[in-house]
This record gives structure tokens, sequence and C-alpha cells, in this order.
């Protein structure tokens, strides 16, 4: 049997639905322990509580120790798989960030639940055991760090949340899941793009996310530059484009030396410098401004803040965001 590690840093798969308020909350004691045994007889299994946190309590910092504790556990303690469970409102940037940083060559899952433990059709063991399933696989192995949920299989770097309840909330809009979880065993269907990683030691930047809209004036970029700021991202508008007022914010930040990386708020699609018009892409490009290659918002942000503590060169900073 695989050596497989789980570590459990909360979230929903980790609380109890309070019987008479109908509250959600972090239980005194996780009840993801109880459901153990029912996991022994799929692989040698190591537990470690390393958190107990709602992830909207998860920052960089707390990603960065789950990245140590992985790195370390798998060098001294010889471990072969790895399985984090973690609250789902956030899940998708810890996993991308370990995607970007974890250097260890061993299936690494992400899961998480919809569904408290004790509320009907909860769906936090059965994500649990689709899991260890894929840690314990030959062929996860050198395709990135995963997330699975409701028999599904996708790549951290394409993975969202789409939906605020339902259990299969965690979509790939570009490509698609890359694999299937059935009773049977474990499927991949498609191969992953290769993975780019970068060995950080420390966090320590302040990246911020704006949201384009019609209509959007110089006013918040003002406001922004008044904070200790080391970079922004915006998800601008179709293929790369920003109102013109906007684009007057986006050339003083550039001025004050701090990078700007562009995306689209439309969750498909890349975005380019195909627009002439003021505000367009290609006035963008020309001051500048990154394009990302696909990245959501919320993942060229932890992209940024991990490749800032490497460079704030603009053409390196483009480099590293094409990969
Ligand atoms: N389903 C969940 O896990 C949501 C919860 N609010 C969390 O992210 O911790």
């Amino acid at each position: 049997m695989k050596k497989i590690l789980i570590i459990h840093t909360g979230g929903t798969i980790s609380m109890k639905e309070d019987e008479k308020t109908g509250a959600v909350q972090p239980d005194e004691k996780n009840p993801l322990h109880d459901t153990t045994p029912s996991l022994m007889n799929l692989a040698d299994l190591h537990v470690e509580e390393l958190f107990h946190l709602p992830s909207p309590h998860i920052t960089p910092m707390e990603m960065l120790v789950l990245r140590n504790k992985i790195e370390e556990k798998v060098t001294k303690e010889k471990i072969e798989g790895v399985v984090i469970t973690h609250g789902t409102d956030t899940l998708e940037e810890t996993a991308y960030f370990l995607d970007l940083t974890v250097q260890a060559d061993v299936p690494i899952v992400v899961t998480g639940a919809m569904r408290s433990s004790n509320e009907i059709g909860a769906d936090g063991l059965y994500n649990l055991i689709s899991s260890v399933k894929v840690a314990a696989s030959d062929e996860a192995r050198g395709k990135g760090v995963l997330v699975v949920l409701n028999d599904e299989i996708h790549t951290a770097k394409n993975v969202t949340k789409t939906h605020t309840s339902n259990v299969a909330t965690f979509q790939s809009p570009q490509y698609g899941p890359i694999g299937i979880v059935t009773k049977r065993g474990v499927f991949f269907h498609h191969a992953p793009t290769k993975r780019a990683t970068y060995p950080i030691e420390r966090i320590s930047k302040n990246v911020i996310l704006l949201k384009a809209y019609a209509g959007m004036d110089e006013s918040l970029f003002r406001a922004i530059q008044t904070l200790p700021l080391d970079g922004v991202v915006i998800e601008a508008l179709g293929q790369g484009n920003l109102p013109p007022r906007a684009a007057k914010g986006v050339c003083s930040l550039l001025a004050a030396n701090i990078p700007v990386v562009l995306v689209s708020r439309c969750f498909n699609g890349i975005v380019q410098d195909i627009y002439g018009y003021e505000g367009g892409g290609k006035q963008l490009k020309e001051m500048g401004v990154i394009f990302s290659n696909g990245l959501s918002g919320q993942k060229a942000r932890i992209k940024l803040l991990v490749a800032l503590e490497m460079t704030n060169e603009p053409q390196t900073l483009q480099q590293v965001f094409m990969e």
C-alpha cells in the first residue's frame, strides 16, 4: 500500500451544522478523524491536523506553511502522495499556490466539501476517499497539483468554484476535467501542459486584484497608490481592454514602477493586444502592462505574489506569465 499523508486545514469538510441555529461552523473535534478507519484499506495513511480554519481565513502565509509541511514530510518520511482537505471558498488559490511552489514529485490532491459532516448527503467523506484513490494512483504523478471533488479530477491551474452551494461546483471552464474517479478506479483522459515551479522561501508582497466595469475611472487606482503596494492584477473587459480613464490609472501605477498584470473578467479565453482604441489592449501592451495567458484574476494574483519574490523586472514577469 502507498504511504499517503492527509493534511487537514479546515473548511466545511471539517465542520458541523448546529441543529438548533442551523449555523455551519468548525467543531472542536475535527469530525474527519472519525472517518479515518473507513479509509485504511485504501492506503498506508498518515494524518496531520495543520489548521482548523474556514478557507476565507486562509492567507498566503498559511499556504506557505502548508507548502513547507508537504516538502518536509515527503523528504523526511518518504510520503508517496498527499491529500489536503480545505474549505472550498479559497481552495483554488491554495491549490494553485502549491502547484507553483511545491518541488516534491509526488501526487498532491486538494479536496473539500459543500455540505458539512452531519448534513444529509454530506460529500466530505466521499470526496476524501476519491482523493486518497487519486493520490495513490501511479498515473497522478507528474500532473501538477490536482483538485478532486464530485468524482472529477481537475488541474489546480484551471479549476474554479462556479456555484455557491451545488456539490458540482468545481469546474474547469476552459478545458474541462482531466480525469474521473469511479467505483472501479481512477481514469485520466487528458495530460496537462508543462508545469513551471518557483522555489520561493517567503511570501511578503502586497498584490491587489481589481475588476474592470463599464465607466471605471482612475479613482480606485489613485486610492490604492496610497497603500504599500507591490503589484496589481486587473480583470479587464473582453480580450483585454479598459475604459479610457481606467487606462490612465494604470499609466500612473506603471509610472510608480508597480507591475500591472492583465487577465479577462470573461472566464474563457486569453487576453491579447487586439484593439487599437484608447484603453484597448494595444495601448495597454505598449504602456508595459503584463498580459496573462488564461488565468483567472485570483490565480494571476497568486502567481504575481510568487513571481515578485524573485523579480519585479517587467520583462521577466511577462516571461513568467507566459509559462
Ligand atoms: N464549502 C466550504 O468549504 C465553504 C466554507 N465557507 C469554506 O471555504 O471554508
